[in-house]
């Protein structure tokens, strides 16, 4: 296909895209943002909310913004915009602290969950490098064993010893999706609970975290939800599970009675217990008006359409690929086993991400030679996926 063609091809792809209005929404330009599995872009609405809090809320009100605006209550609203994007029914998620913060809560929670007869934790052998110092520190603490396993070996290896497996549902370097469900039904089987790292899933692709039987999960916000940089993760605390969570972060915004200001601490009920100190308010807010570009968005569509972008970008690469260039997609090709990036194996990857972005690509570039395009449905096109195979090609000496 000429790439005259390949272009008019993208281009009745992006004019039949049932979400294409949603780009409109965000901040953009003619680069081609393929870093949104690192960094979302910003939604149009936030900066104007922003500067509301700032000169109202926090410039006007000031302390009385903290009942009078809800900032108090902003950690559990806040979960419960992002409860039905990871298929959670309300009162089972809350907005707080970084991902890794979390992952401490979350783990330390579920082998506690679990009981004293169980010493070993079983965690992604590919893990995100917070997961895995976090789980070593955890069994430090408590003297569990830490045991790196991939997680597709995880039903196979979780038995009568392990407390609770920590995996990612996709793999941050390679794109890989998990089996959440069978890896999930696999750990409750052998006796053990299931916290899921949803980073580079959520806002990807549908999540059912209540209907996969999840016991905890953990997700970052900057990514595929757009809340901006460093704005706060989301933790996931099964209904089942949020009498017996005893934190490892009892902090008084997790109290009972906050203003008791009690010597003893008093775990809150529900959600709420998973909260450690002063919430983010700021990037808390910020995330908020993020959010607001779900309403109404169905998350099949948006799968849908991950999945037509990859597998365009995937096509359209190997068409431009010079011969006998030692490069090409690691993602899996299956669907049921890709997220929403794809990763390409490429010798001098560090040059060749540098010179795409001075070409107007902005991919990120893991080492050692792994270059990696995130495709966020809500807003990347068809035309974006031709243009970065396109000029990939030629960074590789194609053309
Ligand atoms: C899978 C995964 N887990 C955790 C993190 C880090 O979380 P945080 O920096 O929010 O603690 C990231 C990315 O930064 C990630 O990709
Ligand atoms: N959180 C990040 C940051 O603060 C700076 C640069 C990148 C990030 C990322 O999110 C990296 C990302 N988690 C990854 O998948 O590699």
């Amino acid at each position: 296909m000429a790439r005259s063609e390949a272009r008019g091809a993208a281009a009745s792809r992006d004019a039949a895209d049932p979400l294409r209005a949603l780009r409109g929404r965000f901040v953009l330009d003619d680069t081609v943002y393929l870093d949104g599995n690192s960094l979302g872009a910003l939604p149009r609405d936030v900066p104007e909310r922003l500067a509301g809090v700032l000169a109202r809320e926090w410039g006007e009100l000031r302390i009385r913004s903290w009942n009078e605006s809800g900032w108090w209550t902003a950690p559990e609203r806040v979960g419960e915009l992002i409860a039905p994007l990871v298929g959670a029914a309300p009162g089972q998620v809350v907005v707080g602290d970084s991902t890794s913060v979390n992952v401490f809560k979350a783990l330390v929670g579920a082998v506690r969950l679990a009981g004293p007869d169980r010493d070993e934790i079983l965690v992604d052998a590919a893990t995100f490098p917070t997961d895995g110092y976090v789980a070593a520190s955890v069994g430090r603490m408590t003297g569990h064993a830490v045991r790196p396993v991939p997680v597709e070996r995880m039903p196979a290896e979780a038995g009568p010893r392990t407390a609770a497996v920590l995996a990612n549902h996709v793999d941050y370097r390679t794109g890989e999706l998990y089996d959440l469900p069978a890896v999930t039904a696999a750990a409750h089987d052998a006796g053990a609970l299931a916290v899921w790292d949803l980073c580079h899933s959520a806002g990807a692709l549908p999540v059912e975290l209540d209907a996969w039987g999840v016991d905890l999960a953990v997700g970052c916000t900057y990514k595929y939800l757009n809340g901006g940089p460093g704005s706060p993760a989301f933790l996931y605390l099964r209904a089942a599970h949020q009498e017996r969570f005893d934190s490892p972060l009892p902090g008084w915004n997790s109290h009972a009675d906050p203003f008791a200001m009690e010597p003893r601490h008093t775990p809150a009920a529900g959600v709420a217990r998973g909260r450690v100190g002063t919430p983010e308010i700021l990037s808390l807010l910020a995330l908020e008006s993020a959010l607001g570009v779900w309403e109404g968005v169905d998350l099949a569509a948006v799968r849908a359409k991950s999945l037509a972008l990859t597998d365009f970008f995937i096509e359209r690469l190997a068409a431009e690929l010079p011969p006998g260039v030692d490069a090409g997609p690691i993602t899996p090709i299956e669907h049921a086993r890709r997220g929403s990036q794809v990763s390409v194996r490429c010798p001098d990857a560090e040059a060749v991400h540098a010179l795409l972005v001075s070409r107007g690509v902005v991919g990120d570039q893991r080492p050692p030679d792994l270059l990696r395009f995130g495709f966020t449905p809500l807003y990347t096109t068809f035309a974006d996926a031709e243009r970065a195979a396109w000029e990939l090609g030629l960074a590789l000496g194609g053309g």
